[in-house]
């Protein structure tokens, strides 16, 4: 495997990108308009100078890391690609477009995944012609910093492709964990009703933003508060994936009014300066 072409520019495909880069390996960094690209860009350029600055990285590696990196704005791009990563927005109907053009486009060797972090992988695959070579590849936020890499089969992902991925993931410094295709698979079925419940504690007026956040720093050892959490991750995310083990897993797994509230508002988290906290720009 020598190409990897990840699709969105946001905070994960990003994140992953530079990952990808740091492997070694070519990568093509797609979004809709080049100023989300340039965008996604130039949070790796700050994340690699960073690590320079710390010395955990050699200046000249920053360059040749970078000019590993070749934006797109199409999704033709992809005929050179022997892997896809697809990071786009959680939504369904997105994700279906964007395989079933991506099944015309590419070679036949070409693998499709997909880090989607709540829907399923056979559905997926299944707006493919490829169904063998589609695979949920679920990085975690911040992609740089997280160890783990859940690698998801769909019904007919093939053990070649999974062996693919998981050595994949290894060479990117990640450790792959294999799990079942089923709704927020394992870390968003445990993590996100957990930081739905810590909205509706804020919603039933049991405590503050920040009293919510301390209990769970200083009583659970959490390296941040699921609020902050919720921020960091997106609320637009948090919330389509409670949407998906609410339609999955039944009733229990409800929304909170509160987190759909602030979402209508455009209060996503960090990426819109505003969610439980205020961030600047
Ligand atoms: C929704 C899904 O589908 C699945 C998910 O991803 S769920 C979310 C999973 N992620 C988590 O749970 C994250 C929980 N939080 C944490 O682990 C930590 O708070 C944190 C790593 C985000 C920040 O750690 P911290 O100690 O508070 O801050 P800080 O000292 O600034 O950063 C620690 C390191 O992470 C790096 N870092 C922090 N944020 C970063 C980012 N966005 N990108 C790259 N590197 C980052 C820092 O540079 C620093 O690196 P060094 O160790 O090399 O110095
Ligand atoms: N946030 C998290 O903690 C995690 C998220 N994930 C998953 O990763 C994916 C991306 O999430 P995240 O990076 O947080 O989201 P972001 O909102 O940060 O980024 C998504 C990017 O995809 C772009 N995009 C939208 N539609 C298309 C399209 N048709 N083609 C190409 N690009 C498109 C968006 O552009 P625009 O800005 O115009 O919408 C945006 O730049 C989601 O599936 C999410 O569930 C997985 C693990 C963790």
């Amino acid at each position: 495997m020598k190409t990897i072409m990840v699709i969105g520019a946001g905070q994960m495909g990003g994140g992953i990108a530079q990952v990808a880069a740091q492997a070694g390996y070519s990568v093509i960094l797609n979004d809709i308009k080049e100023e989300f690209v340039n965008r996604g860009f130039g949070i790796i350029d700050k994340n690699l100078s960073r690590s320079i600055e710390k010395g955990k990285l050699k200046a000249e590696e920053k360059d040749l890391i970078l000019s590993r990196i070749t934006k797109s704005i199409t999704l033709q791009d992809a005929v050179s690609a022997d892997l896809v990563i697809e990071a786009a927005i959680e939504n369904m109907g997105i994700k279906a477009q964007i395989f079933s053009q991506l099944d015309v486009i590419c070679p036949e060797h070409t693998i499709l995944s997909t880090n989607t972090s709540s829907l399923p992988i056979t559905e997926i695959a299944a707006f493919t012609k490829r169904p063998d070579r589609v695979i949920g590849m679920h990085f975690m936020n911040p992609v740089p910093v997280m160890k783990l890499v859940e690698v998801i089969r769909g019904l007919a992902t093939s053990d070649e492709v999974y062996k693919t991925i998981e050595d994949l993931s290894l060479k990117m410094g990640k450790t792959p964990v294999e799990v079942n295709d089923a709704p927020g698979f394992v870390a968003n079925r445990v993590l996100i009703p957990m930081i739905n419940e810590a909205v509706y504690t804020l919603y039933e007026g049991i405590a503050s933003v920040e009293a919510i956040d301390n209990v769970m720093k200083l009583g659970m050892n959490h390296p941040m508060g699921p609020l902050a959490l919720g921020d960091l991750i997106g609320l637009d995310t948090v919330l389509s994936i409670m949407e998906v083990l609410h339609e999955g897993l039944g009733d229990k797994y409800r929304p909170c009014p509160l987190l759909r509230k602030y979402v209508k508002a455009g209060w996503l988290g960090r990426k819109s300066g505003r969610g439980f906290y205020k961030y600047d720009a």
